[in-house]
């Protein structure tokens, strides 16, 4: 078994996105500006935009933090991603997910530029994708299609199996790895909760992408000797034996699973940081993206 490692193959890329910087600097372009819409204050969401903040400072982006109560309107919030898409100075931003229950999510994904929709969940970059255009690739699919390419792993003619059917990783993820492209010409089945005999299917799987939100859903029975698994999820479990009092699990079994595996993700440290670093890659490519929209 060898460890996809996503922290490391980020921690790469990172460097070359800070040398793409240096060279716009060098030649008085404009530095790339990433903002990042934070409403309330779950842990996980502001440890994931925390990273984001971070990574940007690495690479030498601007980054803007904008933190609104969790009692904000829908209005106000509407407003402020109105201001975010006539700031000249902004190339692209995200509201972080999920949002309270009183904001409707699908209003506000609507409300952002497409031109300036990093995440790639506007319904026009959605499209874009379905049809092989230029776009901004949601950040987690396109972090997991790096971290098979910079690992040359083998997908053309395999059966890949998508656990999940979710607009923002499931979905995407299954056209990625049907696209005539490398990675990529994989021959795809999406399973979700209404499948029958998922285990079967997955057993097949010479790939298999997990995407469901449950911890540790698949387990050893579910995956073929040899294949190579990636492990989307990411859950705080407690747990009393630990500083945070709580710790991390994919939605793998990862020490059921690992030693039937050619490649897996870690949780953490395997796709978390490739989503990152697809956001700075999105967010680096706007520019030059919004003249072909
Ligand atoms: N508008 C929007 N865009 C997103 O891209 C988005 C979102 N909303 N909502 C939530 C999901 C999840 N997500 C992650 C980002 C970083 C890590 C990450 O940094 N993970 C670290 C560990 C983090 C930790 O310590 O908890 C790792 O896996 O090694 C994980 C998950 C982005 N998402
Ligand atoms: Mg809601």
């Amino acid at each position: 078994m060898q460890l996809l490692n996503g922290k490391q193959t980020a921690e790469t890329l990172k460097a070359q996105i800070a040398e793409q910087v240096d060279e716009l600097r060098a030649r008085g372009g404009k530095i790339p500006h990433l903002a990042a819409v934070l409403v309330g204050s779950d842990g996980a969401s502001e440890t994931y935009v925390n990273n984001k903040v971070l990574a940007c400072e690495r690479v030498g982006f601007k980054s803007t933090l904008i933190r609104l109560d969790s009692d904000v309107s829908e209005d106000a919030l509407l407003a402020e991603i109105n201001k975010l898409n006539q700031n000249a100075d902004i190339d692209g931003f995200i509201v972080q997910l999920p949002l309270p229950e009183h904001i409707n999510e699908t209003r506000v994904t609507l409300a952002i530029d497409p031109a300036k929709d990093v995440d790639g969940f506007c319904p026009a970059n959605v499209g874009r994708l379905c049809l092989g255009l230029p776009t901004f690739v949601s950040a987690t699919p396109n972090g997991i299609m790096e971290l098979l390419r910079h690992h040359n792993i083998e997908t053309e003619g395999k059966h890949c199996v998508v656990i999940g059917r979710s607009n923002i990783v499931g979905t995407p993820m299954s056209l990625l790895m049907s696209r005539n492209t490398n990675p990529g010409n994989s021959t795809v089945t999406l399973v979700h909760s209404r499948t029958k005999d998922m285990a079967a299917i997955c057993r097949s799987a010479d790939i298999l992408i997990v995407a469901i939100g449950k911890a540790e859903f698949v387990g050893a029975d579910m995956v073929k000797d040899g294949a190579v698994v990636i492990d989307v999820g990411i859950t705080r479990l407690p747990d009393a034996n630990t500083k945070s009092g709580y710790r991390l699990a994919g939605d793998v079994d990862f020490a059921a699973v690992k030693d039937k595996c050619s490649w897996i993700t870690p949780v953490p440290g395997g796709v978390g940081p490739m989503t990152i670093v697809s956001l700075l890659q999105n967010t680096l490519k706007a520019q030059t993206l919004r003249q072909q929209f």
